[in-house]
């Protein structure tokens, strides 16, 4: 008796465990671990993961699987076990660990089939396809075919294809194969009647180009006949045609440069020759290359992996988001080709699932992509590179909560190979490892060609009001746009819309609203008109003058890129802008594309939130201008200066990466803040120092470890009455060392008519914390599941609302 324990799709803790099925007899042979099958639950059939196979179960009542929905596994043993560990890592379901894993067509419903690509004869082929090249798995499955078209498989005779049902989904092509042998071919030829010119061209052309199966649309264009020609062909049985699936290839139309390895500089032989040795060496360690902007890490990672993949194994680099793609692609296929798959959240479901094939079929042994490309299924990686490490996108926001840089590293010591983490801007915690030696160290203090850093002005917009300028725009900033414009050299203006109106801070002095117990700005609230905030719960009301310097000029904050982009046609109707935000950039490839126009020169300006700071090199940019520098820096969120600084320093980055020398304006009502001060000198090892004091005085990590509970329900008073619970409950269970802060509204306090309350805790070490949570979880599972209650538990935040 084989027994098969699986996970199934069924999202609650109850049944988060496995279940047993017996594995029916005919497929004791086939059915291995990591394969998807379809099982019964309760009434109705269901998908599950088969985590182990074993001979003994205690269950009386067993069930048995209904059908395999895999002919091989779609996880191995590798990702079966880092799902476990993620599960118990993150508190997730088993489920959504699995899922998270996998590209999201495999969730979907689709269609199976067997196709027979060879078709020499083989009598057991030609009896179960027919005259056909497909079989579809339901039938195959039912006349219990399975096991021997396993075989076929093997032998490279047969293979699976997925169809997703959706159709529009499915991208196939018409292919044509000439069924006739060549002296068949020519006799046929002869035959044909004068008049039949055409049909003669098309048969010349297959005489010409063997019996592989041709696209019908090349067949037409080489020889331009119609397609009546074809269609009469064929029903003369000379051909046979096919709908063949063509991999959807986001890239298709797009032909990317060979390049070249540069000679390396003397840094980057430097950053280099330990990465090198690790590969060489097998052995796993992780590095924290620093290295300021434009300072040629890239072909670090680039010239890394060559040495990767001349060792037979394979690489992944992640990026962040859709932002960095488009030239991180090109940088990518440029040098490896066709041997690249991309995953990001811009392609479709379709093209995600093609891509993510390429991998498992060991065509591509090097991806590219967002955060959950960290899945990739590559079972001989040598390489794990995640570029911009400081970026918040590697962080999932839902279940499952991991980090990519947890499982980088993770995979990195299974598959002993080096874990490189890049940025110009560490985020503080990867900054504090490579002190204490857990990380190792690597750094880049020089542009290429010794290009120096722009130089960086801060301007005062207290002072501009006080002189009169009302305007979004100092007096500096405008003056240095004409002067471009007039050089025909390119400007990036760069907004910040993240913190938008949330903080209430003085025009004259620019003063914020505190929090006297967190060191942490107030968020405002217009329905109670108070200010609050997030993690004590400190509540205040909001004042009429300024406390700092009794000015009235005291508001909310903010503006957006439309209103910058009519104050620009208004004061230089002459330039030409090209904006981004997420109302320009949400159709597909509109990103790519104006970043296209702008690189080709079609434009003056480019105006843009987030998604402009990053990863641009462009050798035109000479000026970046900052249009408000603090807007992030009074979020209720103790990282909104480490975000700042990294922002800053990365958009002025954008500037003179070139030939041309670059400046960067960055307007602030803060300038004495150390974020902004430090960001226009690019000093991130002072920047380093001053914000790891100020962490160590409110207690946030490095120093210590966060988990974040949010508590939500319609009932205001069971919300608070709960988390009130929870927090007495680890009060009792923590170590004395553990902080419990407590329960607080959450700076989100209201979603869709939910109430939302929270819990931080703050802790060095607790062995038993993720028990404890567990144990909250279940002892609430009965409201979870039956009263609309939810507890969210975040280890790790990076979102604090
Ligand atoms: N060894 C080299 N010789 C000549 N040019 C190089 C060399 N290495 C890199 N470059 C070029 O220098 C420019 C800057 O490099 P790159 O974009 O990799 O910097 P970066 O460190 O990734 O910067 P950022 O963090 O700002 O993205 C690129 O145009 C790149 O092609
Ligand atoms: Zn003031
Ligand atoms: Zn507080």
């Amino acid at each position: 008796m084989r027994i098969a324990s699986v996970i199934v799709d069924v999202p609650t803790m109850n049944t988060d465990k496995l279940f047993d099925y017996l594995v029916p007899e005919q497929w004791e042979e086939f059915i291995q671990p990591g394969m998807r099958v379809s099982v019964p639950f309760g009434p109705r059939l269901i998908q599950g993961f088969i985590i182990e196979l074993k001979e003994h179960t205690e269950v009386m009542k067993l069930k048995s699987i209904h059908e395999p929905l895999d002919i091989y596994p779609v996880l191995n043993e590798e990702l079966l076990n880092l799902g476990k560990w993620l599960s118990e890592q993150v508190l997730c379901l088993k489920i959504s660990a699995y899922q998270a894993m996998l590209p999201a067509a495999m969730k979907a419903k689709y269609e199976k089939v067997f196709k027979r690509i060879d078709d020499r004869t083989n009598p057991f082929l030609d009896e179960i396809f027919g005259n056909k090249m497909e079989l579809k798995w339901d039938a195959a499955s039912e006349r219990k075919l399975l096991p021997l078209l396993q075989q076929e498989i093997k032998n490279g005779t047969v293979e699976i294809k997925y169809l997703v049902k959706n159709k529009a989904n499915k991208k196939t092509i018409r292919v044509i194969k000439c069924l006739l042998t060549n002296e068949e071919l020519l006799q046929t030829i002869e035959g044909l009647s004068q008049n039949a010119l055409k049909q003669k061209k098309v048969l010349e052309y297959f005489l010409q180009n063997g019996n592989e199966y041709i696209p019908v649309k090349q067949v037409q264009e080489v020889t331009g006949v119609a397609p009546t020609t074809i269609r009469s062909l064929i029903s003369k049985g000379y051909f046979q045609e096919e709908n063949k699936e063509e991999y959807r290839d986001p890239y298709e139309h797009r032909i990317f440069e060979k390049t070249k390895p540069f000679q390396l500089t003397e840094e980057q032989s430097m950053a280099m020759e330990p990465i090198i040795r690790s590969i060489e060496g097998n052995y796993q360690e992780t590095f924290l290359l620093n290295g300021v902007t434009g300072s040629g890490k890239t072909e670090v990672y680039l010239q890394s992996i060559q040495s990767v993949l001349d060792k037979g194994k394979e690489a992944i680099v992640l990026v962040p988001e859709i932002s960095l793609t488009p030239q991180m692609v090109e940088r990518f296929k440029g040098r490896f080709g066709n041997d690249v798959a991309v995953l990001h959240s811009g392609l479709s479901i379709g093209e995600k699932y093609d891509e993510w094939r390429k991998i498992e079929r060991k065509e591509a042994r090097v991806v590219v992509g967002a955060r959950s490309a960290i899945f990739a299924p590559f079972e001989n990686l040598g390489i794990i590179i995640i570029d911009e490490e400081h970026e918040n996108s590697y962080k999932q926001e839902e279940n499952p909560r991991y980090h990519a840089r947890d499982i980088a590293i993770y995979r990195g010591k299974l598959h002993q190979c080096p874990v490189i983490l890049g940025s110009a801007t560490p985020s503080l915690e990867s900054f504090a490892r490579s002190q204490k030696g857990v990380y190792t160290l690597l750094s880049m203090k020089k542009r290429m060609n010794n290009q120096a850093l722009p130089s960086v002005s801060i301007v005062d917009m207290r002072e501009e009001l006080r002189e009169g300028n009302r305007s979004m725009f100092s007096r500096e900033l405008f003056e240095k746009l004409q002067d471009r414009l007039s050089k025909k050299e390119q400007t990036v203006l760069f907004l910040n819309r993240r913190g938008h109106s949330s903080f209430v801070m003085c025009r004259d002095c620019g003063y914020v609203l505190q929090c006297p117990h967190c060191e942490i700005s107030l968020t405002y609230h217009r329905f109670t008109s108070q200010m609050k905030c997030h993690y004590c719960g400190y509540e205040a009301s909001v004042p009429s003058v300024c406390p700092e310097c009794d000015s009235e000029h005291i508001r909310y904050f903010g503006t957006g890129t439309q209103k910058v982009e009519e104050e620009l046609a208004k004061l230089l109707p002459e330039a030409k802008v090209i904006r981004m935000d997420v109302d320009t950039t949400s159709r597909k490839g509109a990103h790519e594309r104006l970043l296209q126009q702008f690189q080709e020169g079609k434009a003056d300006i480019l105006l843009g939130t987030q998604m402009i700071a990053k990863g641009l090199d462009f050798p035109n940019i000479t000026l970046v201008g900052v249009l408000s520098a603090d807007t992030m820096l009074h979020l209720p969120d103790f990282r909104a200066s480490e975000k700042t600084f990294q922002l800053l320093t990365q958009v002025s980055g954008r500037a003179g990466r070139h030939h041309l020398a670059g400046e960067v304006v960055i307007q602030t009502y803060t300038p004495e803040h150390y974020s902004v001060e430090l960001a226009g000198k690019q000093d991130y090892d002072h920047f380093y120092k001053k914000e790891m004091m100020m962490r160590k005085l409110g207690s946030y990590p490095p120093f210590y470890y966060l988990a974040l509970i949010t508590v939500s329900h319609e009932d205001l008073m069971k919300v608070v009455s709960i988390t009130e619970k929870i927090s007495n409950y680890l009060h009792s269970k923590l170590s004395k060392e553990a902080i419990i802060l407590g329960p607080a509204t959450s700076p989100i306090p209201k979603i869709n008519n939910r109430y939302r309350y929270q819990c931080l805790i703050k802790y060095k070490r607790e062995p038993n914390l993720t028990q404890q949570l567990r144990h909250l979880l279940e002892h609430y599972q009965q409201q979870i599941t039956s009263e609309g209650l939810t507890i969210n538990i975040d280890v790790n935040p990076y979102m604090m609302m």
